[in-house]
């Protein structure tokens, strides 16, 4: 695969579930260059099991083409894992017998230590039935299937989910170890900002199913800054959202140049408030940093 082959990469992707229905999905385009570890962020309904599903081959798109690993949705499935929200497994198997189907499914890439050591990690007992686990241990059975295929490309919807504090720092630890030591692509999709601020190096923030950012967490954090003072007009800097009127005006800007300091405090704002400013500003404008861009004319691009 060259370098410049994109592990995730959308194309004016829309989605619609039925004639009737409005767009879940609509216009998206971006690339996610492999070996990213990508937070899929976007509040309820924002379309992020769409677009997973999409990439998953599970859902034919309406509009626009998705690559995975330079190529269609479900042409290489052996070298990409999907988790989805709901964690579908066979209930009537055990988890020792769940993990030799993985086996069988994928006889050329399995690494049963490394299931195992999801799978078994939260103390569950190998004989026990799928059907009889708590919410977490399925979640982790279900992660036990992705890590042991050792994919290129991990698809995670909430991951997280259903886990209690120390076993997401634990599976945070393996993804992160997943991605340093096999150059593994992880996508996953969290309402955990904070969570997902430690351990992601790319962001894609959907909202009302159209991207709104796309890149690296650097370059959307450098990107932004949060202006406080009595100037009287924030140009030539972009705002995204603008509070307070009189002595306390406040912005959050992508600036245009330094800002002049005589003028305004110049903050730096968390991720967090970056995604939320957008997401209540639906008419800001989308910014795609780095190599998120999808083509070097894409207009917003820095
Ligand atoms: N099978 C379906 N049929 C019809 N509409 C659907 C279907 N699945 C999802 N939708 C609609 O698509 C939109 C996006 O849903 P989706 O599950 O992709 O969002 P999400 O961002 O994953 O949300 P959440 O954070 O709540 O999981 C919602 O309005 C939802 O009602």
């Amino acid at each position: 695969m060259s370098k410049e082959t994109a592990a995730l990469e959308a194309v004016d992707l829309g989605m619609t579930y039925g004639r009737r229905s409005g767009h879940v999905l609509r216009g998206c385009t971006f690339r996610l260059p492999t070996g990213s570890v990508c937070a899929l962020v976007g509040p309820n309904g924002a379309g992020k099991s769409t677009l997973f599903a999409v990439a998953a081959g599970l859902r034919r798109p309406t509009e626009g083409t998705v690559r995975l690993l330079g190529s269609a949705p479900g042409e290489h499935r052996e070298r990409i894992a999907y988790v989805a929200q709901n964690k579908p497994l066979y209930p009537q198997l055990t988890v020792a017998d769940t993990l030799r189907l993985g086996a069988e499914l994928n006889p050329d890439r399995w690494d049963q230590t490394a299931a195992e050591r999801i799978a078994y990690g939260g103390g569950a007992d190998p004989g026990a039935a799928i059907r009889k686990l708590s919410g977490g241990q399925r979640t982790r059975v279900a992660l036990a299937l992705a890590f042991g295929k050792r994919p290129e490309l991990m698809l995670l919807d909430e991951p997280m989910a259903d886990l209690d504090p120390l076993a997401r720092h634990q599976l945070t630890g393996a993804l992160m170890a997943q991605a340093a030591e096999h150059g593994t692509t992880i996508v996953m999709s969290s309402h955990v900002v904070a969570e997902l601020e430690s351990c992601c190096d790319h962001v894609l923030l959907l909202g009302s199913g159209s991207i709104r950012l796309a890149g690296t967490c650097d370059g959307i954090l450098s990107a932004h800054s949060r202006l406080t003072g009595t100037g009287t007009d924030f140009a030539p800097h972009t705002v995204i959202e603008e509070r307070g009127s009189g002595r306390g005006r406040t912005a959050l800007v992508r600036p245009y140049g330094e800002p002049d300091t005589g003028v305004w405090a110049v903050e730096q704002p968390s991720l967090e408030e970056i995604f939320l400013a957008h997401l209540r500003n639906p008419g800001a404008p989308a910014l795609f940093t780095g190599r998120a861009a999808p083509a070097p004319s894409q207009e917003a691009a820095i």
